[in-house]
């Protein structure tokens, strides 16, 4: 298995931390002062996506010294790990192969010896397939109508990927159909889907690969009973049920037939499965051709991570100046701020995909690790988040590097909308770098005849200290496969911060207790007994809940 270095004994680490002594007295307006070329120097194209990294607290020097560690760290030996399909999610004996589903290469691509490659093709035929027999009509309800509603039953990567995706790529959505995704086991998400489809034209997905999943299989069975009060023959669930799944076994208990079950493998994260058949609503929203393209541009982000040197490698250097920021000037979180209402599902995604990964606090070796893992992932789309929550980002007293993201073209060029969006997208960046300094502000105030009384009284608060790193990505346009390169830049970041902080990124233990505490809880909810099994605010909130429902 690759190394199992801990960052903090490499040469590089220490370089890093004499190195951040000094960059921390560094502004980076003086470093663009300096070097005319330090856009040109610091930001990559990768077909059409431009990746700015000039607007960093970096200097060639920092990347040599990141890039440095990445090597010290043993990410080369990792990165061929991934793509040979060792089982570097250890605690779970597996590999780790969601590059597999979108393998275009012609070559196999193996796990435990197998070629994994006849299958994943084999799934993709059978989702191709059934998007054609939906899409022609010739796959029809019990009723003898095509299907107009998919309706997504999944949670967590059964769901997020699915959802942030269609919404991303709604210009693409396939005339006549209207995808719904349920995912929380509150009835109310289930409740409110219902009243927008009817039984007759509704195709169910239920999306688990476990099949076992509390809010999933809750949700799967409360369609099921609505389906059949208006179905009444169980015999037509076939047609309106389908399962996407690694479980044959709890999939056949459930009572979906495995003809209608879309398989999918072990060494598929969860949050790593939007590529895979947990992609089928993907696929029947926007049609399988477009759904192809997304795993085309995937497979570009792949070859790319693949074959690039680490210092024009974008996930890389995504992956370094990240860890820069955590592990060197102590930020605690990263936002992510897509220009494009379409991608308003995009930070959430990657809530998941990063915190469900590098959310982690003991490293390969069993160890506690004593420095900074994963960071806190949020944001929302500009302009929006301009007006929530941008004042902390600009004035407040912590650091949060900021990735915005924005398309060159919309899909909805009306009138100077774009041009307006694209404006304070340009703005955010040059003014979180360059702030605003005292004497600015004070000639600002004078000029709107604030007395020098007021001047005085005012100027701290409208001061910006600046200073704010930010990375830019400008892509062309929001297309499947443009959509797909920009979500496997960020899985292979991930990847990388995951081998450099020697954690394991695709196990997830820290999601078990709460669910094994639930468990206990509930039948304890079923009873009018009074609990004292638990702590006392446990067992109070409990008792108030009994009290009042
Ligand atoms: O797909 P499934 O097996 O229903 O799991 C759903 C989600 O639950 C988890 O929290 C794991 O329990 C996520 O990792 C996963 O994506």
């Amino acid at each position: 298995m690759f190394p199992r270095t801990n960052p903090t004994n490499t040469a590089a680490w220490q370089a890093l931390q004499a190195h951040a002594g000094q960059m921390k007295a560094v502004q980076m307006k003086e470093l663009f002062a300096q070097d005319p070329q330090r856009f040109e120097q610091f930001s990559f194209r990768f077909e059409d996506i431009l990746a700015d990294f000039s607007k960093n607290r970096i200097n060639q020097e920092t990347l040599d010294h990141l890039v440095a560690l990445a090597h010290e760290c043993g990410l080369k030996e990792g990165i061929a790990a991934l793509f040979d399909g060792d089982f570097i999610n250890e605690t779970e004996g597996r590999s780790v192969l969601h590059v597999a589903l979108r393998n275009f290469s012609g070559q196999p691509m193996y796990s435990a010896g197998e070629d994994v490659m006849p299958q994943v093709q084999a799934v993709l035929q059978q989702m191709k397939g059934f998007c054609e027999q939906v899409h022609s009509g010739a796959w029809k309800g019990f009723t003898g109508k095509p299907i107009r509603y998919i309706v997504n039953i999944g949670i967590g990567g059964s769901d997020l990927g699915p959802l942030m995706v269609t919404e991303a790529l709604k210009p693409y959505w396939v005339a006549g159909i209207t995808p719904y995704f349920v995912s929380n086991v509150d009835a109310t998400h289930i409740e409110e889907t219902l009243k927008k489809v009817n039984a007759e034209e509704t195709l169910f997905l239920v999306a688990s690969k476990t099949f076992t999943t509390q809010e999933t299989m809750t949700n799967a069975l409360t369609a099921r009973d609505w389906f059949l009060q208006s179905a009444g023959d169980a015999a037509h669930v076939a047609k309106h049920f389908v399962a996407l799944s690694t479980n044959e076994k709890e999939v056949t208990k459930f009572g979906i037939d495995k003809a209608n079950m879309f398989q999918f493998w072990d060494w598929v994260g969860g949050r790593y499965s939007l590529w895979s058949a947990i992609g089928l609503s993907i696929a029947l929203t926007i049609g399988y051709e477009n759904f192809e393209g997304l795993l085309k541009g995937a497979h570009a982000s792949d070859l790319h991570f693949r074959n690039t040197a680490f210092a024009e490698n974008l996930p890389v250097l995504m992956a370094l100046i990240g860890i820069w920021y955590v592990n060197f000037f102590g930020a605690q979180s990263e936002a992510i701020l897509p220009y494009d209402q379409y991608l308003h599902r995009f930070a959430a995604y990657f809530q998941q995909g990063n915190m469900e990964s590098n959310g982690k606090s003991v490293d390969r070796n069993g160890e506690p690790v004593d420095y900074a893992t994963g960071p806190v992932i949020w944001g929302e789309p500009g302009t929006n988040g301009q007006h929530a929550f941008y004042q902390l980002i600009h004035q407040g007293t912590v650091l949060i590097p900021c990735d915005f993201i924005a398309p060159a073209q919309s899909h909805n060029p009306t009138g100077d909308h774009h041009a307006k969006l694209l404006s304070n997208f340009f703005a955010q960046t040059e003014a979180l770098m360059n702030g605003k300094g005292e004497e600015e502000v004070e000639q600002e105030l004078l000029a709107q005849g604030k007395s020098a009384e007021d001047v005085a009284k005012l100027a701290p608060f409208k001061i910006f200290e600046g200073n704010r790193p930010t990375n830019s990505f400008l892509i062309k346009k929001i297309t499947p496969y443009t959509l797909g390169q920009l979500i496997a830049l960020y899985e292979h970041k991930i990847f990388v911060q995951g081998v450099i902080w020697n954690i394991y990124s695709f196990d997830q233990w820290g999601v078990e207790l709460g669910k094994q505490l639930a468990t206990k809880i509930l039948p304890e909810l079923v009873t009018e007994d009074t609990i004292n099994s638990h702590d006392a605010s446990t067992n109070g909130l409990i008792n108030a809940y009994k009290a009042m429902r």
